[in-house]
């Protein structure tokens, strides 16, 4: 390194975490879990951003068309993840929760289709996804009330689909996810991804930024 070179070690470092996969896969279980286990850390989850029923198209079948990209506000969702990025410190403030002294966040983002926008796709360091066998993902949908809530025959008429295809565009477009068992129990579960982010964020602690 040049003599010039500034060591900024004390700049804020930030972790964007992924946490995809199926419907009832178990992303908000592990996800608030996660939240609860690493300091500095916040949840944004996608299934906050679904837009209004009365903006969601019915296909032919009379099938509200909720598991695609348009029944979502991302724009909306990727305003609020700048944000965080911007300042993660006042992101946190304006939520009632009270950053530590440290200078690292992560942010845990969630949601079915997280990886398939690809502006949100393009800022995760790491990405896990949770899946489950297609009678254990309708049994549990099938114990869920959503607003509106599923009509008959929509697991099988519209969710199940429209999984195969998202799931192969996700496929096609992002390598280096990490696939989980979300039968697993959950402490497994938790433990497994904590520890792999305790990993990063030491070395990210490790890392000093130079400036030259
Ligand atoms: N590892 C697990 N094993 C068994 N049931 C689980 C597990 N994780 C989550 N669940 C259950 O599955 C259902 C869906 O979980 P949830 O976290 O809301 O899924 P998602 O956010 O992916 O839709 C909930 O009833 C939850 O208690
Ligand atoms: O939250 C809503 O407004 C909403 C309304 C109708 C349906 N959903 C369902 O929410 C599912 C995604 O959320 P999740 O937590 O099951 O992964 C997706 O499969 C949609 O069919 C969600």
């Amino acid at each position: 390194m040049s003599k010039n070179c500034v060591a900024r070690a004390s700049e804020i470092k930030k972790l964007i975490v992924g946490i995809g996969g199926m419907t009832n896969g178990g992303k908000s279980t592990l996800s608030q879990s996660l939240h609860q286990q690493i300091p500095n850390s916040c949840v944004i989850a996608q299934d906050s951003y679904f837009k209004d029923e009365s903006e969601v198209p019915e296909d032919s079948h009379g099938f509200k068309q909720y598991d695609l990209l348009d029944a979502l506000h991302m724009d909306t969702m990727m305003s609020d993840v700048d944000s965080w990025r911007r300042d993660p410190v006042q992101y946190l403030r304006q939520r009632s929760l009270k950053p530590s002294d440290e200078q690292l966040f992560v942010l845990i983002v969630e949601g079915f289709l997280i990886f398939n926008y690809r502006p949100l796709n393009l800022l995760f360091d790491k990405r896990y996804f949770m899946e489950i066998p297609y009678d254990v993902c309708k049994r549990r949908r099938s114990l869920r009330v959503y607003n509106p809530p599923d009509p008959p025959g929509y697991f099988d008429g519209h969710v199940w689909p429209m999984y195969l295809k998202n799931r192969i565009e996700m496929e096609d477009s992002t390598p280096g996810i990490v696939f989980l068992d979300g039968q697993k129990p959950k402490e497994e579960l938790l433990s497994g991804v904590r520890d792999d982010v305790f990993k990063e964020i030491e070395r990210l602690r490790d890392w000093k930024a130079f400036v030259c």
